[in-house]
């Protein structure tokens, strides 16, 4: 089977598409792959690290206000079309994937106009506008909430739920010892801000660190790399904190996931789909700046089953993060959280994905 893949902007597309096609390598060897994004985003860095032929187009975002720049997307979107086409005409796939971003506008579009199957790759409970869009022309579009459901074709839309999903279901635990320099027998808390990083986590979890440092737990800070610097400069401003590990960004996520007793984090839904087939209690903090505030109702999702603990942006605070620790590790939280958690999860998303995929290949 020829696939082209698509998807891309930050992490929350790009790694259900990887997923995916790890899933198909897996199921057919001699599967192969195109996948095309953009030189500036972040597929650009992470892609080509997986083998995976990779070429690019120059595409970028509507604004949701009337603008100049309106037209030039306009343009690049017609321009990424025709390059679109150009790769499609030589690769010749069998079955599109895409899993959401500006790039996947003009490919997707591109690739239903040239007669290949295509499917989308919905990861969040209310879809972005390039999925949208997408749908009227797609083939089949796949979704990983129910509530999705309501904004796509009744007949395209199937549940499969995230593919990441089975990918982090089957991860080794990670050797916190020996990597991060962590202690056994002592909880490790997670803290991330999405795939690119948040600043108000970074300044909700400096505001903390004195009160984290009784030493009760241990944290795993993921900066995002653009804050790392930045971050690093103001906890050495704050003394000495042995139990807090800073990195910038981590290239193998799952089996860290894997290996970690609470996550604090976005609400992004990729993230969540990892939390939810690990088991693990979360502390979320959706982004209020994202389309039609989508990720809080991804994180109310797990809200509603006692899955996480759920904060507003403007609610949460370094004594909220506080009393939060406090009553998974030491007033039981955890156990129960992490069933509520174990029961939203979709491990066998990717076989679900395959199945439809394989259906309708050329
Ligand atoms: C600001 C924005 O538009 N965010 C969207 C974006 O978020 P974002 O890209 O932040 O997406 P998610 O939080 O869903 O996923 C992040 C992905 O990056 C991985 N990761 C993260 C940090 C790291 O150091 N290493 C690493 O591998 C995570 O394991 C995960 O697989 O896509 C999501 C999925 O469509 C949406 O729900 C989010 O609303």
């Amino acid at each position: 089977m020829k696939v082209l893949v698509t998807g891309g902007g930050t992490g929350g597309h790009i790694y259900p598409a990887l997923a995916m096609i790890n899933a198909i390598r897996a199921k057919d060897p001699s599967a192969s792959f195109l996948y095309i994004g953009t030189e500036n985003g972040l597929e650009n860095d992470i892609v080509p690290k997986h083998d995976i032929p990779f070429s690019t187009i120059e595409i970028s975002g509507f604004k949701r206000k009337l603008s100049f720049e309106n037209v030039r997307t306009v343009w690049r979107f017609l321009q990424g079309t025709r390059r679109a086409k150009r790769l499609i005409r030589d690769f010749r796939p069998d079955v599109a994937l895409g899993t959401g971003g500006y790039v996947a506008g003009p490919v997707m579009y591109a690739a239903a106009k040239a007669g290949v199957p295509t499917i989308i790759h919905e990861q969040n409970s209310i879809p972005g506008l390039t999925n949208k869009f997408l749908s009227r022309y797609a083939t089949k579009v796949a979704i990983s909430f129910q509530e999705a459901a309501d904004y796509f074709p009744n007949d395209k839309t199937v549940f499969t739920g995230n593919p990441r999903a089975s990918e982090v279901a089957h991860a080794q635990k990670a050797n916190m010892a020996s990597t991060f320099g962590f202690r056994e027998n002592l909880p490790i808390v997670m803290i991330v801000g999405g795939s690119r990083g948040a600043k108000p986590i970074h300044d909700a979890f400096l505001e903390a660190l004195p009160q984290l440092s009784d030493k009760h737990c241990q944290y795993l800070y993921i900066t995002g790399s653009v804050h790392y610097d930045k971050v690093k400069e103001s906890m050495s401003d704050r003394g000495d904190h042995a139990h807090i590990v800073v990195r910038p960004f981590l290239h193998d996520m799952p089996n860290v996931l894997a290996s970690v007793d609470a996550v604090v984090s976005r609400a992004g839904a990729t993230t969540l789909a990892e939390i939810t087939a690990l088991g693990i209690p979360s502390i979320l903090i959706p982004s209020p700046y994202v389309t039609k505030n989508h990720q809080e109702m991804n994180a109310r999702a797990l809200e509603n089953v006692g899955a996480a603990i759920v904060h507003k942006e403007s609610e949460w605070s370094g004594d909220k993060l506080e009393a939060d620790i406090e009553a998974i590790f030491r007033k039981g939280k955890a156990a129960e959280m992490k069933k509520a958690a174990t029961a939203l999860a979709v491990p066998d998303a990717a076989d679900k994905l395959y199945d439809v995929m394989t259906s309708i290949a050329k």
